[in-house]
This record gives C-alpha cells, sequence and structure tokens, in this order.
C-alpha cells in the first residue's frame, strides 16, 4: 500500500523579531528529525511593518526558500491566497489587532503568548474565529512538548496521587546596582505601551504550568473557575516585575502558586541547582520539572513510597542536523497543521476556554496589583487602520 504523503501546511510570519525567527527556523526543520511524517510545513511569506527590505533579509537569514515572499506590510500579508495560516511575532500589544486583522481576512492564526492584553479581546478573537469558521491558538509552546505531554499523562494516571498543588516559578534576575533591571525602558519587557512586565512575558509559563497539571487535566464537566489572590511590585514604567498569583480551586482542594520576576531567578547559578522550576504535589508523590519553565528537558518522579529513588526523564529536543536547528517551537506548528487537516477550528491541547479562563485569571491578578495598559492597546474594538496594525510607531 503506498504511504499518504504528509499534509502540508503553508504560513506566513506576521514580524521579524527574535521569536520570528526562532520559530522560523523550526518551521524549516525536517519533521523526520522529530520523527514526525504525518505534517508538514512551508513558508511561504514574512511581513515587516516597518519595510519591505527588512521582510526579504528575514527570509534570506532564516534560510527561507527563494520563493518565499517578502511584504512591507501586515495588510498584505493576511491578503495572500496562498496563505493557509499566520503566525503573529508581534509584541503582546499588538495581537488583537494583529490577530483580529488576519482572522477578519479569513486566515487561520497561531497568535504569540500571551494571546492578548485583555480578557475582553482573547473573547473577541475567539468570537471572530467561531463566526469565520478559522482556526485559532494560543502560541503557548511548551503545552506541545513532548515532556509536557508526558507530565499530564503522570498526573491523570494517578501516578502522584491526587495532585493538590502546583507551584511554578519563571524568573529572571535582571537586577542593576542602580536599583533599575538591565532591559531599557523602551524594552517590550518593560514598557507599558507594548504591555510589558513579567506577568504576561514570563508569568504565563508559570500559570501555564499551574492549568495544564490542575486544570487541563480535569474532565470538563469538573472544570472549575479559579479563585485569584495577587500582589505585583511595579517597576518604574509602571509594569509588574515582581508577580505571586494564587489560583484556588475549592471544589478540587488545589491550589496553584505561579510566580514570576525580573528581580531575581528561578535558576540562580544556571546549573538548576536551586531545585525545580516547577513542583507537581499529589497525595502519593511529586513531580518536578527542571526549569526554565518554558523550555524545561527534564523532570524527576519522586513516589512517596519510592524509598529514597527518584526517576529521572530527560526530554531533549531534536535537531534537524542538516540545519543545525531545533528550538522545540515545531511541535506547535505541527499541532496546527493536523487541527487544520482534522478540520478543526481549536486545539484540544489548549482549548479556546482554557486560554479564556487564564486571560481572565491574569486581568484579575493586574487588577488587584494595579496595573493599568494605555487604551490603545487595552481596546477590544478592531480597527484595521490602527497604529498597531500600521507599523506606525
Ligand atoms: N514563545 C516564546 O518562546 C517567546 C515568545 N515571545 C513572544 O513573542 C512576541 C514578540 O517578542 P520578540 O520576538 O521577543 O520581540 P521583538 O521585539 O524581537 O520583535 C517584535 C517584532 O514585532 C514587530 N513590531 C511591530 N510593531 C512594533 C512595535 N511598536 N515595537 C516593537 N516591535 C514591533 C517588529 O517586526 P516588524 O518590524 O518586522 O514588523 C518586531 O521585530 C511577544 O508577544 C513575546 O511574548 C517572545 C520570546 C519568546
Ligand atoms: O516567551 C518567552 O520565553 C523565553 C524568554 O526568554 C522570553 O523573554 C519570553 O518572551
Amino acid at each position: 500500500m503506498a504511504a499518504t504523503s504528509p499534509f502540508t501546511l503553508k504560513w506566513g510570519i506576521m514580524a521579524t523579531g527574535w521569536i520570528a525567527e526562532m520559530f522560523t527556523k523550526d518551521l524549516l526543520t525536517n519533521p523526520a528529525a522529530r520523527d514526525v511524517h504525518d505534517v508538514g510545513h512551508e513558508v511561504v511569506a514574512a511581513a515587516s511593518s516597518s519595510a519591505k527590505q527588512r521582510a526579504a533579509d528575514f527570509l534570506s537569514m532564516v534560510k527561507a526558500p527563494t520563493s518565499a515572499k517578502a511584504y512591507g506590510s501586515y495588510h498584505e500579508l493576511v491578503a495572500d491566497p496562498d496563505i493557509d495560516i499566520i503566525y503573529v511575532a508581534t509584541p503582546h500589544s499588538h495581537h488583537f489587532q494583529n490577530a483580529m486583522l488576519a482572522l477578519d481576512a479569513g486566515k487561520n492564526v497561531l497568535c504569540e503568548k500571551s494571546l492578548t492584553v485583555t480578557a475582553a479581546q482573547t473573547r473577541k478573537l475567539i468570537e471572530t474565529a467561531r463566526v469565520k469558521k478559522v482556526f485559532f491558538m494560543e502560541a503557548v509552546w511548551t503545552r506541545y512538548f513532548p515532556l509536557s505531554i508526558k507530565v499530564r499523562e503522570l498526573v491523570q494516571s494517578g501516578a502522584i496521587g491526587n495532585v493538590y498543588r502546583t507551584i511554578a516559578d519563571l524568573s529572571f534576575n535582571r537586577d542593576t546596582a542602580d536599583g533599575k533591571v538591565d532591559f531599557d525602558d523602551s524594552h517590550r519587557m518593560v514598557n507599558i505601551d507594548l504591555a510589558g512586565g513579567a506577568l504576561l512575558d514570563l508569568g504565563i509559563y508559570s500559570l501555564t504550568w499551574v492549568f495544564q497539571t490542575l486544570y487541563h487535566v480535569q474532565p470538563e464537566k469538573d472544570k472549575e473557575s479559579p479563585k485569584v489572590v495577587a500582589a505585583m511590585n511595579k517597576y518604574h514604567t509602571g509594569a509588574d516585575e515582581t508577580t505571586s498569583i494564587i489560583v484556588q480551586f475549592p471544589e478540587h482542594k488545589s491550589m496553584g502558586i505561579a510566580l514570576t520576576s525580573l528581580r531575581v531567578s528561578t535558576d540562580v547559578d544556571g546549573h538548576n541547582t536551586g531545585g525545580p522550576a516547577i513542583r507537581i504535589q499529589g497525595s502519593g508523590g511529586e513531580i518536578h520539572v527542571m526549569g526554565p519553565a518554558y523550555r524545561p528537558l527534564q523532570f524527576k518522579v519522586i513516589k512517596k513510597d519510592g524509598g529514597g529513588k527518584v526517576e529521572v526523564v530527560d526530554c531533549p529536543i531534536p535537531k534537524d542536523e542538516e540545519r543545525d536547528w531545533g528550538h522545540g517551537m515545531f511541535w506547535e506548528a505541527d499541532e496546527c497543521a493536523r487541527c487544520l487537516r482534522d478540520g478543526k477550528v481549536e486545539s484540544e491541547t489548549l482549548p479556546w476556554s482554557e486560554s479564556m479562563v487564564i486571560m481572565e485569571t491574569m486581568d484579575e491578578a493586574l487588577r488587584q496589583g494595579g496595573i493599568t495598559y494605555p487604551e490603545l492597546i487595552m481596546s477590544d474594538v478592531f480597527d484595521a487602520q490602527s497604529p498597531l496594525n500600521t507599523g506606525k510607531r
């Protein structure tokens, strides 16, 4: 019997910054290098809001096929009939308007984290995807790692008993002697106009671990909206620099603690000496995930009755030797391809309802922490000519 050829998804890349580079290089790797044979990817075009030449330079830098088109605006990108799906790789501030631009044009969308600035914006995007009958997914790449899948399976199988608590941290020590952090005030990590702050950039990963171990694994009928208690320290730009959130599920008697900071580090010496980034604690044992929370490569299973033995599971990220590349973002791209091949508009691994509840949790934390962003980037009214869509800075 002849083997069926893989389903190939045609991508348009919106923006040409750091993560666009990482993701596009992953798209260009050979799926066989990660033992994937049912789906593949093609980079059809990239767009820069600043100049067509920038998009052309980007495509040659990532070694895209010469057939890939360069556009000098996001509007041109979403109008390209050859593109199946748009990857939105702009700052958080821009996600709502940029993703809406693509959805409005009838394109499927994979949008970087944090999905939006507000939960109301996420709701609008989901409604639009539903009406347009197009696929829409939040690009929290860690969810699609084989490591995450294994950990969720262990939790669901009861390997560590009932899971009552998850403690997750993603913190970078960027503290400087002058009392600041070593990001320029204009950098997207701390710039309020770009929806900067520890929570939306890093804390989303801590929350990802809380939600994928305490919420996602629950049967649909038992899913419980969390109670949220949060504290935030503000940076002088108005963004949060250190944030701690308790996410409580009273019916399940479980609790998540999501931590993030730009002042201290999860991994103090860069060698994981400080212990795990994530502790998933059950009545019969614990799973320790070694960080960073966004790209973990190892977890440990410690059983209550294990007599001190620790099972260590390594989950390296496969590399395409020919391209000398493998970052780990290809798994979320494969998920998009499989969903589209199978006619799905949302992923079961990160359904719309779960993106929504996580955004609501972040909304509530920001409210309790007293962080507000400018109206332009909090608006949930789509404007194709918004400066966020036209590249005007
Ligand atoms: N999944 C992951 O591991 C990571 C995800 N991210 C997420 O990706 C997004 C982008 O982050 P990153 O790539 O690091 O950011 P960069 O600043 O490196 O790139 C952002 C790109 O967005 C475009 N852009 C449009 N308008 C603006 C504006 N006003 N200011 C700055 N850039 C603008 C630019 O591309 P152009 O000029 O071509 O239009 C720019 O190159 C964020 O949402 C972030 O949270 C970031 C890092 C890792
Ligand atoms: O998503 C991310 O993961 C990696 C971090 O270095 C980056 O700041 C963040 O945006």
